[in-house]
């Protein structure tokens, strides 16, 4: 069981935050380190896709649920905070910054993506940027990896409705667990110049949640328990 801190005090946030970058309109890159940071602490992030609201304000609740001194992981809410501000899924530039990163994989030209859950056609086109890590977005988010040297990263997208851990690691498993979704080994189609491409290239383990279509609503109700409790997991 989780200790939580009452809900009439979980409005504001109040963790120390720290700036890793400017986005390409000039809002503060944030992530939020953690009060207990260990050699095995790992970096939890939301909001690569500025159109995936539901994952954003549920690690924001449990962010604000925790009582400070118990988390364990850091933390970056808003990969995409201009893409998080205009509802895009990609950044200011129009690029998909979940292909845009460094990997091996990374492709030039368009990536396409699906309009909506109804939608069967990834049919609208996004860049992937001029060059790998072309994006201010990406190229700090890497460069933060680099300094912090996390253990693991979780990556909160929607709306797939799966756990994605190639490595199925223990805790992939208790996500699935946890968040009642399957566990699998792949999203199902590829993605070139992600997020998980770069980590696999670097031998980071990486675990993608992928919360289903759900409104923030919903999610801050039947998520939450989970999400406070990977801010303080441990094996
Ligand atoms: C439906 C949503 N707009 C979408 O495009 N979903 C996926 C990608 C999900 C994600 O990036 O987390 C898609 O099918 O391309
Ligand atoms: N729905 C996400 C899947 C991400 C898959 C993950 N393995 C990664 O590399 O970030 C996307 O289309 O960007
Ligand atoms: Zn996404």
């Amino acid at each position: 069981m989780t200790m939580q801190q009452p809900r009439s005090q979980r409005g504001a946030l109040k963790a120390e935050m720290r700036h890793y970058g400017l986005s390409v309109l000039g809002a503060p890159l944030l992530w939020f380190p953690a009060p207990l940071a260990q050699r095995d602490s790992g970096l939890i992030l939301a909001g690569t896709h500025g159109d995936e609201g539901a994952a954003l304000v549920t690690l924001s609740c449990a962010l604000r649920t925790l009582p400070a001194q118990l988390r364990r992981h850091h933390l970056v809410l808003a990969v995409n905070p201009d893409g998080c501000q205009l509802g895009l899924r990609a950044n200011a530039n129009g690029v998909d910054l979940n292909r845009n990163f460094p990997a091996a994989n990374w492709q030039s030209g368009d990536t396409v993506y699906r309009w909506n859950s109804i939608a069967e056609q990834r049919d609208v086109r996004l860049s992937t940027g001029t060059r790998a890590a072309s994006e201010p977005e990406t190229a700090a988010l890497c460069q933060l990896i680099h300094t912090l040297h996390p253990a693991w990263v979780v990556s909160l997208h929607e709306p797939l409705a799966c756990i994605e851990d190639p490595q199925h690691s223990p805790l992939g498993g208790w996500l699935a667990e946890q968040m009642g979704l399957p566990l699998v080994s792949s999203v199902g189609y590829s993605t070139p110049g992600s997020f998980g491409s770069w980590c696999a290239d670097i031998g980071l383990p990486c675990i993608t949640v992928e919360l289903p279509p759900i409104s923030a609503d919903e999610a801050t109700e039947r998520y939450l328990p989970a999400l406070t409790g990977l801010l303080h997991w441990q094996p």
